[in-house]
């Protein structure tokens, strides 16, 4: 009896105290499920506590992380969570028991709302300074890969991460090439990374898809009234922002030859001339270059300088197609899996032999971008844990040549046979007669293989 009063006080006391805490608590279970709310916190939630003990917290409290705490084990402080139109500091503990997580313990603190409405008002004017702050810092430092992100078995690239670690260092300009999507953008930001401008901007500048008449002012910036429609103040050019770093120029292939003999001098003289400006200013940028074009012919027919390649062109650097390292393609099939399964959420964890088979008999005109592409449609199109032929995008299915040896002659011709009829059903909506005349057939053959292939 003594014992129960004892417990009972001593539970009056720990209440008073958790109620009348600095802070709001509280506590959920293992699953997400609110074991405890103190008084406080349930008054300014404006709920009633015996209504929302059990229920799941992301019901209950406004972005709330603590099931994820109660899941992952690790504690997540000082972390500013929206509640009620107003930025709130919060806690996030988990709670350990026999070494499992069994719940987790959060903590909301500045419940004195005149000094919090003070300070969240204060937060929230610096919000959008901050987020236009870390978007220009993106922006700037744009440099996201390393050579870990460079996944390959292959004997020509790990060969060329080798020699990136060797001319990373040094200042001297870089020709990349490469047919489109074999990852050449990949290399640029990895050589910035090792670089000692790695703390410095990475700016990217696709000058294909710059249009002709902004490339110089994107390029080297402006003048306050340089043009009209110039902006207060001026603009400063992308060569200035990589100022220290690095500028990756892409598609240089594409770049107008009028830009070319500008880049050129801005490139021997280290310094640029903003348009409407008649002061050069010294600029000291180190230059990767980056195309699929095919230069050396260009300047023979006058569409590329030759001053200009060469002296891009110090360290030449070729990133081979995948169909000439076939022995990636399991690799990074099973990269891309791992990568977009994490991201759809499917819980896909096979591919059957035919499918990896058909992957590495295709030629990949696309490259990596392409593989990419099949591996995240072929998630989509996937019901189960397997991807199996047919899951595959139609568009890769198309081409016949990669059926042989796995299918016979009769049933490929099936196949390519089924896919003409829908096709020319679609393209006349589901008009036969038109479908069987545009394919020279009569219309019984028609309604024949219309059944044949369950097309109805
Ligand atoms: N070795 C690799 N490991 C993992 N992902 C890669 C690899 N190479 C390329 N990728 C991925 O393939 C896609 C294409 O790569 P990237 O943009 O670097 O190619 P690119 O050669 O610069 O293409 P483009 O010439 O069209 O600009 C990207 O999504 C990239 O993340």
């Amino acid at each position: 009896m003594f014992n129960e009063i004892d417990a009972q006080y001593k539970n009056d006391i720990l209440e008073t105290i958790i109620d009348s805490a600095y802070e709001w608590i509280v506590v959920v279970n293992k699953d997400g499920n609110i074991v405890y709310m103190n008084k406080k916190y349930c008054e300014f939630l404006e709920i009633n506590r015996s209504e929302i003990i059990g229920k799941h917290v992301t019901t209950v409290i406004e972005n709330s992380r603590m099931h994820l705490v109660a899941k992952s084990g690790k504690e997540e402080i000082a972390d500013l969570q929206y509640i009620k139109g107003n930025y709130m500091i919060a806690n996030r503990i988990p709670i350990y028991s026999n070494g499992e997580v069994i719940g987790a313990l959060g903590t909301v603190i500045f419940r004195d709302t005149k000094e919090w409405d003070k300070m969240s008002s204060h937060i929230k004017s610096l919000m959008p300074q901050l987020q236009t702050y870390l978007q220009d810092w993106q922006e700037h430092n744009g440099a996201k890969y390393t050579l870990q992100d460079i996944k390959a078995v292959s004997k020509q690239i790990t060969e060329l991460k080798e020699k990136v670690k060797n001319v990373a260092s040094g200042d001297t300009s870089i020709l990349i090439r490469g047919e489109s999507g074999t990852g050449k953008e990949l290399f640029a930001h990895s050589i910035h990374q090792l670089s000692s401008r790695s703390n410095k901007p990475f700016i990217k500048v696709n000058c294909g898809a710059i249009p002709e008449h902004l490339l110089e002012s994107e390029l080297f910036g402006y003048e306050e009234g340089a043009f009209t429609g110039a902006k207060k103040g001026g603009k400063k050019g992308k060569f200035l922002l990589a100022h220290g770093g690095t500028i990756f120029l892409d598609e240089i292939g594409d770049m107008p030859l009028n830009m070319q003999v500008k880049l050129l001098r801005v490139l021997q003289e280290k310094e640029v001339e903003p348009v409407g400006s008649m002061t050069p200013i010294p600029v000291d940028v180190r230059v990767i270059a980056a195309t699929n074009r095919p230069l050396e012919k260009m300047i023979q027919e006058n569409r590329f300088r030759e001053d200009l390649f060469y002296r891009i062109n110090v360290i030449p650097f070729k990133v081979p197609p995948l169909r000439e390292r076939v022995e990636d393609i399991g690799h990074l099939t099973e990269f891309f899996l791992k990568k977009m399964t994490k991201r759809s959420g499917k819980r896909i964890t096979m591919i059957e032999e035919d499918v990896l088979n058909l992957l590495y008999k295709h030629t990949w005109p696309g490259n990596l971008r392409e593989l990419e592409n099949v591996i995240e449609a072929a998630i989509h199109l996937t019901d189960g844990e397997k991807i199996t032929i047919s899951s595959l995008p139609e568009y890769f299915m198309g081409d016949p040549k990669l059926l042989i040896g796995q299918r016979s002659l009769k049933e490929i011709l099936d196949e390519t046979e089924k896919k003409i009829i829908e096709k020319s059903l679609e393209q006349f909506g589901q008009d036969k007669l038109q479908a069987a005349k545009s394919l020279g057939i009569s219309k019984s053959s028609m309604y024949e293989k219309i059944k044949k292939y369950s097309l109805e």
